[in-house]
């Protein structure tokens, strides 16, 4: 064995190199006579392309990264391998920072590699350090991992990028590496001229990954966009093995295919900015691990984060350009497994984004006083991407052809080369379609964005235009001194309107259906109100007029209904299905009603504690899991936490309708076990979709 291949395996445990290129470029680095510039598909194992000859140098391999979490993502990896690896950023703790100079300081430095972002790179407290380690000779490399990060070509230009030109300037002697998975042949050439490379040499390979299956679906063609999402879900994951990522382009856009995903039995979690940092981290980590199934993201999340097993990548919204939907799906895949990329393309989505790009693109020239060619890149880019979802022809050529790649062979791993009929038809539906809502589009967005304002995702890697958006969403917030709730509130007006649906379970008509129904209702509703209001008093206000007025529409569609057996036998969604029409004629609605209809729910009455309900549930269906009746123990956990819940938040108005079936008699009962976390309850411990009918006699 080659002392490269015992290195190989002696740090990292791999036995052979991922590929040709990959062992090419280590031995080029390593050979350290000139500047190495890599450009390999996402996943390709780049990242040990500067990490194996940084172990094998005597020094220290300088590592620039745009993100610090995808630094301590790299670092805590290196460090899970024994490798003297960390970072200095602004979130270091002093005294690890004083630790790591003391190494560095030192006159043989323990440490291989130092990760640092570009700004600190360029930060004068960094400088002193920087200035000795160069004079004592002791830089083995320069790493520019990310390199597309310095063009302004490119789908993420960051302006501290430039910045590593002068460092590279100051680093006379010490080789360069830039690497990337998204560079066309404008932004390679960027990257050697502004991070001043000699003569690099190139190592290239194509994009295309064909394990990677691509499509579009159209949703607006859709009858029920979730309902044909959880199908997606469903084939993607067939043996239960893997988990998947939804991208969303905001944040409530992130909680409502959350919350709905979970309605129809998916674990699933949403991750954004809004989130505490506490509840991102849990999402993530239970994602990881396989608790989670799907991550119903913003672009926040995904770099640096090197899952095996993702098995689909679907992006509820259009990604920015299609070079970051190219590295975006393929965080699918990288075990080089078959796995799915799909678009849930929408032609609204398609106007809003446009919208914002061009607002951008004006507050920047305003901000300047003037217009740059590179202006038009972003509308460039993300009609690259529009005309990918609208184009009929082969996706990967589209994608090769975007990274000045020749044309691959895609042997049916998109969805028009697997059935090019198919995408005609939706692509002509379409176009009916648009040409129906034309007249509704050409007035124009709503709104001072053209949507609502401060629903949008910002972060580092958000589209570009967050910060107008959140600035405008901040405004409103604390103009009107508003708070964002919290989700405590949530589950007490979720509790509430529970209890006061249940207690009006005659009227509503779920005295036929299950407390479940019932709760899902609330969930519902609370969950509609929660969309369309900010502030924390008139929030709860509207959840407990909503329910009130839910409930008192019904009484009075229902009492003057000719039709007494729809009244008894119907569940409530089957009444609201009576046209507006019918309603709005027979139906008048007096506020002072309803506001005395909401007294009754105004406090909530004492409850059982979870912890009383749980030792209730747990004593109750003890017995049935001992005999074997569910199918693991996943299942009976998950089912025991979803009836304590229920118990604890619906006992009092529950009594001998929801909880018949937990304390009543559970011998002759059929359970129809559908865990639906969406009603308040997110935390499953079932990885699987969960909907199973278990009968316990
Ligand atoms: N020689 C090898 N043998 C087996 N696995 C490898 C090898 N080299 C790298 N890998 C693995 O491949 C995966 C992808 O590597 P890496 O994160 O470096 O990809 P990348 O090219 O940087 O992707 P991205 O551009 O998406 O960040 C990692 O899990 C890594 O451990």
């Amino acid at each position: 064995m080659t002392s490269l291949k015992q290195a190989l395996k002696t740090h990292f445990g791999f036995d052979t190199f991922r590929s040709k290129l990959q062992e090419d470029v280590v031995n080029a680095v390593i050979k350290g006579n000139r500047d190495v510039f890599v450009c390999m598909p996402t996943g390709a194992g780049k990242s040990l392309c500067y990490q194996l000859p940084a172990v094998m140098a005597g020094g220290i391999t300088l590592v620039i990264s745009p993100l610090i979490a995808l630094i301590q993502d790299q670092v805590d990896h290196l460090r899970d391998r024994n490798i003297a690896a960390c970072s200095i950023n602004s979130k270091l703790p002093a005294a690890e920072r004083r630790l790591i100079l003391a190494d560095l300081g030192s006159s043989s430095p323990r440490l291989k590699l130092l990760y640092i972002t570009p700004e600190m790179v360029a930060s004068s407290s960094f400088q002193p350090c920087l200035t000795d380690l160069c004079s004592r000779g002791l830089l083995s490399y320069l790493a520019v991992d990310e390199a597309h990060c310095v063009s302004q070509w490119g789908h993420d230009f960051r302006p501290d990028y430039l910045k590593l030109g002068e460092l590279r300037a100051r680093l006379q002697g010490v080789p360069c590496l830039a690497l990337t998975a998204t560079a066309p042949k404008n932004v390679q050439e960027d990257i050697v001229k502004s991070l001043r490379m000699h003569m690099p040499l190139s190592f290239m390979s194509p994009v295309f990954r064909s394990n990677l299956h691509y499509d579009v679906i159209y949703r607006d063609l859709l009858p029920n966009a979730y309902v044909h999402l959880l199908a997606f879900i469903k084939k993607a994951i067939a043996d239960e093995q893997g988990c998947g990522i939804v991208y969303c382009r905001t944040r409530e856009g992130c909680e409502t295919v959350a919350h709905q995903l979970t309605k129809l039995g998916v674990s699933a979690k949403p991750y954004h900015a809004g989130l505490k940092a506490g509840d991102r981290t849990e999402a993530q980590s239970e994602w990881m691990q396989g608790k989670v199934l799907v991550i119903v993201a913003t672009i926040s999340f995904g770099m640096g984060v090197d899952k095996a097993n993702v098995r689909f990548v679907a992006h509820w919204n259009l990604a920015k350009s299609l070079a970051s939907y190219y590295q975006e799906s393929g965080r699918a895949g990288r075990d080089g497994l078959p796995s799915c990329c799909r678009i849930y393309y929408s032609l609204k989505d398609k106007e809003q984004i446009y919208f914002l790009i061009r607002q951008e693109v004006k507050r920047k020239q305003e901000k300047r006083g003037s217009a740059k060619e590179s202006d038009k890149t972003a509308v460039k880019d993300f009609e690259a991407m529009v005309s990918f979802c609208e184009q009929e022809s082969c996706r990967h050529a589209t994608i090769s052809k975007f990274f000045g790649d020749k044309t691959p062979n895609c042997s049916k791993a998109c969805d028009y080369c697997t059935n090019p009929k198919l995408v005609r038809a939706q692509l002509e539906r379409a176009a009916t379609l648009s040409t129906r809502t034309a007249a509704a589009q050409s007035e124009g967005p709503k709104g001072p964005f053209g949507f609502q304002a401060g629903l949008y995702e910002g972060g580092r890697k958000g589209y570009g235009f967050e910060r107008q958006e959140m600035h405008s969403f901040l405004t409103h917030v604390t103009s009107r001194g508003q708070k964002m709730l919290q989700s405590k509130s949530k589950s007490y007006m979720k509790c509430c309107a529970f209890k006061y649906l249940s207690s009006n379970s005659s009227t509503t008509g779920s005295s036929s259906s299950s407390s479940t129904d019932t709760l899902s209702l609330a969930a519902d509703i609370e969950y509609g109100v929660f969309k369309s209001h900010k502030s924390s008093n008139l929030y709860k206000a509207a959840v407990l007029k909503k329910v009130s007025t839910d409930v008192r529409r019904y009484k009075n569609t229902a009492d003057m209904s000719e039709d007494v057996g729809e009244r008894r036998g119907s569940s409530p969604p089957a009444k609201r299905k009576r046209s507006d029409k019918t309603m709005c004629k027979r139906v008048t609605f007096s506020s002072a009603v309803e506001e005395k209809v909401l007294q009754p729910v105004a406090e909530p009455t004492k409850s059982t504690t979870l912890k009383e309900a749980a030792d209730i549930v747990v004593r109750y269906l003890d017995p049935f899991y001992s005999k074997g009746k569910f199918a693991n123990k996943e299942l009976f956990k998950s089912f025991a936490r979803y009836l304590s819940h229920l118990l604890a938040e619906g006992e009092d108005k529950g009594k001998g309708q929801g909880e018949k079936s937990i304390a009543g008699s559970p011998k002759d009962q059929s359970l129809d076990l559908r865990i639906i976390s969406g009603s308040g309850y997110r935390e499953h411990t079932n990885p699987i979709i969960i909907q199973q009918k278990i009968n316990i006699s």
